[in-house]
């Protein structure tokens, strides 16, 4: 690869100095290290993606994670650096640029006081310009939430985890899934829900959730699952929780305006009221 070390694509485990977890889901989990070949602590901090020894998560997933994150350059998307091969346990890990200020979630929840509505809306923006690129090149992201939105700075934000991403196929407009699995059902589009579709336009619902969950500044007691359970605890009646989420989406419910929501991001002008957000 290039010759300085910002464009390493192979990484030596020998050289891979583990300093602590920085997240974790069903098949994987994200660490922080830091790649020192001098041995002087000198060495760039990394985040480094490992699969789950478990036996579910297959190597073939993750080598499509790590094909789809290194073909894309955008300042809105996670940077990919290369892999670490780890032959004994003919394994490989993903090697990303770290993200300082961790998930979107915990920085909003810790700097809630600081953050006005133009930075909300700056972040707002800089998620959008991220799948803008993401559907320009064709992929669906799956899983748009802000526990997959990292914080670069005070003031850069970035699209990351592309586990659930997918290709549209050339003569189609959407994507089925044929194993719906673990799914984020809170932040599916209804059609994603009930006959597992994934398209540009589900991925547009997922940032309609994702802003309610800005507004919110990630306020957990008003998380998109805990106030979408309240509207459908009151009438539950045996079927499926996705089913009482498809009935009252469809009876044109809605995530509530956040409290704190500007008006202007409150009500979308007419042309975009159009667009199906959650
Ligand atoms: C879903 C399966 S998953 O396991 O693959 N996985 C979870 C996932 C969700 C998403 N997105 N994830 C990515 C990162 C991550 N974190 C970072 N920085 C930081 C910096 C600080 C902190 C922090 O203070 O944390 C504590 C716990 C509050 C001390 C955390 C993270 N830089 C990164 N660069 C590339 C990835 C990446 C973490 N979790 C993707």
């Amino acid at each position: 690869g290039p010759s300085n070390q910002q464009d390493q694509s192979v990484y030596e485990e020998r050289h891979l100095r583990y300093i602590s977890p920085l997240g974790k889901g069903n098949f994987g989990s994200v660490e922080l290290c830091r790649y020192d070949p001098l041995g002087d602590n000198t060495g760039e901090l990394i985040a480094v993606k490992k699969l789950q020894p478990n036996k579910q998560s297959n190597l073939e997933d993750f080598q499509k994670e790590i094909n789809t994150i290194r073909s894309l350059h955008c300042d809105y998307i996670v940077k990919y650096r290369g892999v670490c091969y780890s032959m004994g346990r003919l394994s490989m890990s993903l090697v990303m640029e770290y993200l300082p200020y961790g998930s979107l979630i915990g920085y909003l929840e810790k700097n809630r006081q600081l953050i006005n509505n133009r930075r909300m809306l700056l972040f707002a923006s800089q998620i959008c310009k991220g799948l803008e690129y993401l559907q320009s090149m064709r992929y669906v992201h799956r899983d748009l939430a802000a526990r997959n939105i990292l914080v670069a700075s005070d003031t850069l934000v970035k699209i990351a985890d592309f586990g659930l991403t997918k290709i549209i196929p050339f003569d189609k407009e959407y994507y089925r899934v044929t194993h719906p699995g673990e799914s984020p059902i809170f932040w599916y589009a209804p059609e994603s829900i009930t006959e597992s579709k994934f398209s540009h336009k589900s991925d547009v619902w997922s940032f309609g959730v994702v802003l309610h969950e800005l507004f919110s500044y990630c306020e957990h007691n008003c998380n998109p699952k805990r106030l979408y359970m309240q509207e459908i605890g009151n009438d539950m009646q045996g079927l499926s929780i996705s089913m009482h989420l498809v009935d009252i989406l469809k009876d044109n419910w809605r995530l509530p305006a956040p409290p704190l929501c500007p008006p202007r991001v409150r009500h979308l002008p007419q042309p975009y009221a159009t667009l199906r957000v959650a």
